[in-house]
């Protein structure tokens, strides 16, 4: 079996719990709190500045050209593309791109980007890859879930960008290319270490539902 149906199974009710979201079926229906979407937008900033040092990593452990030169390509993509996405957002609700990249990051968000940095930093190139890939795979799995489950979202004069920009292909051929690579380096490893993937995975996904849950209602610290 694909080390990648693998891992999907794994994370089968975490991934489920999170498609059923308030915040992500709020995307999808149009109604979500715009002040949940802002917050969304600038912590999340601050997080694909730190996530974007994961693809650095990737290009600095990476055993071959090819793969190096995806890694930089995704590092661009992330500066350029997304992050690009965020500051349109940003322009039309006033939020300037300092005040952006000021946002102080919520403590599950810091917790978030530390331990897929500790693994990048300290593991090897397979464990950065398992660390890093809900957070790719599982965007592109909502933004498909929700294009399909409402067929309108896209034209959502506020959302309709943020389920374009991940359901287009262009971001899906990303997420398979690093799914590929998984699948590949993991051919022929011994259980021990594949259990050690498997766990960074799940990790992470966990993650993932916690960080749509703490932009959902905000954190509130009295100092
Ligand atoms: C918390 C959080 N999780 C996942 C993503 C999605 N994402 C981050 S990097 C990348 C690929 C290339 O830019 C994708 C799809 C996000 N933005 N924020």
């Amino acid at each position: 079996m694909k080390f990648s149906l693998r891992l999907h199974e794994k994370v089968k009710e975490i991934w489920e719990k999170t498609h059923q979201h308030p915040f992500v079926i709020g995307l999808g229906k149009g109604d979500l709190p715009v002040e949940s979407f802002i917050r969304y937008m600038k912590q999340d900033y601050v997080f694909l500045i730190d996530y974007s040092k994961l693809f650095a990593l990737g290009s600095v452990k990476a055993r071959e050209l090819d793969t190096m030169a995806v890694f930089a390509k995704l590092l661009h993509e992330t500066l350029h593309g997304e992050m690009e996405l965020h500051r349109g957002y940003a322009t039309k609700f006033g939020i300037t791109r300092q005040q952006l990249e000021e946002t102080k990051p919520y403590p599950i968000n810091l917790a978030y980007t530390r331990y897929m940095l500790n693994v990048a930093q300290n593991g090897t190139l397979e464990e950065l890859i398992s660390a890093l890939l809900p957070c790719m795979w599982s965007y592109w799995e909502i933004s498909k879930m929700l294009a399909n489950k409402y067929p309108t979202a896209s034209e959502h004069p506020l959302y309709g960008d943020w389920i374009k920009t991940y359901s287009s292909n262009e971001f899906g051929s990303l997420a398979i290319w690093l799914i590929e690579l998984l699948n590949h380096l993991t051919e022929g490893k011994p259980e021990r270490e594949l259990a050690i993937l498997e766990e960074h995975f799940l990790t992470t996904s966990r993650f993932e539902y916690m960080f749509w849950d703490m932009v959902y209602e905000g954190e509130d610290w009295p100092v």
